[in-house]
């Protein structure tokens, strides 16, 4: 059996608040990451992502519980060059072309051979000779995630990694990651962005106030919280100031096929659905079904 990327066991990290209370950012999470999953942590503020992910990069070690990075510690996997990360903070040289910073630090990692592969992965080709200053927000995240490469790890931690870019960048950036991630490298990212983890990870995992309240393929997650709506466009004459007629509403429940409805589409709710019903105060879990008529 291969080693998993990521196995945590009871993972808790308590912080001591600025009025001297415990905050407990992370509590007792138990995860296992396989080699080549594309995993979203999504969550509202202070769910506990980002505190997560340092634990898995030994940024932040735990205050109980147990957390292993390819069968190792975080720090091991580290200096192994098997674990990278792509920050939000974190400083580039302003001074520095884009290729003068990758060949930088791949002397630092003794991978020089590294550069020109790595311009190519994170589609920085077009601007490799552009000064860093020079590049745009979403640029300088691209070559973050260059730089993030250069040891060729086989898992990347990316901490929302696309705040801040408008959606057209954001788009272009996680097409460069996907087309990495091709390649069978492990890639776990966290997001506020529903619509990120919905277009991007094959598995989803829900956090809200430390804990673990959704995990599966991203798809089963969206329906299994966010229910299902069915959409259909129904015959003019029922329809009302109300919306669609009751009564009729009731026929189409028992012989959808004889009244003559077109367009008619089944579609899952939104991965948005779920989010709010499990991470908004009221932890209902419950499953909503729908059914809407379209003018
Ligand atoms: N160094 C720290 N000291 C005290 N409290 C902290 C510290 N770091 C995080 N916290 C608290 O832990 C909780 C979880 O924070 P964390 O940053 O992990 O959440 P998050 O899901 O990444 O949020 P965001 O999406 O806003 O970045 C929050 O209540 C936060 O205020």
């Amino acid at each position: 059996m291969t080693t998993p990327a990521i196995t945590a066991r009871g993972l808790t990290k308590r912080f001591r608040g600025q009025g001297g209370e415990i905050v407990t950012a992370v509590d007792g999470i138990d995860l296992t990451i396989g080699s080549g999953e594309i995993v979203a942590f999504l969550g509202p503020n202070g769910a506990g992502k980002t505190t997560t992910v340092d634990m898995f990069l030994g940024l932040t070690s735990p205050t109980s519980g147990t957390i292993e990075v390819y069968g190792a510690t975080p720090h091991r996997a580290v200096v192994d060059g098997r674990i990278s990360a792509v920050t939000q903070t974190g400083g580039l040289l302003p001074d520095f072309t884009v290729r003068e910073t990758i060949r930088a630090i791949a002397t630092l990692h003794g991978r020089p051979e590294r550069v020109d592969v790595v311009v190519e992965r994170a589609g920085l080709g077009p601007i490799a000779n552009r000064l860093v200053k020079a590049c745009s927000g979403g640029e300088q995240q691209r070559l973050k995630f260059a730089l993030a490469l250069v040891p060729d790890p086989n898992l990347v931690i990316l901490d929302e990694p696309t705040t801040g870019m408008d959606v057209s960048v954001r788009q272009e950036f996680w097409d460069t990651m996907r087309a990495d991630a091709a390649g069978g490298r492990t890639i776990v990212f966290a997001t506020h962005y529903l619509a990120e983890a919905d277009a991007f990870a094959d598995r989803t995992v829900l956090m809200a106030r430390g804990r673990i309240v959704a995990d599966g393929p991203t798809a089963e997650v969206r329906a299994a919280y966010g229910g299902q709506t069915v959409t259909f466009r129904p015959p003019a004459d029922v329809l009302t100031v109300h919306g669609v007629d009751e009564e009729w509403l009731d026929d189409v429940r028992t012989a959808v096929a004889p009244l003559g409805i077109t367009d008619l589409e089944v579609a899952s709710a939104s991965l948005e659905a779920a989010f709010l019903a499990l991470t908004g105060p009221e932890l209902t879990g419950a499953t909503t079904s729908a059914c809407e008529g379209q003018r």
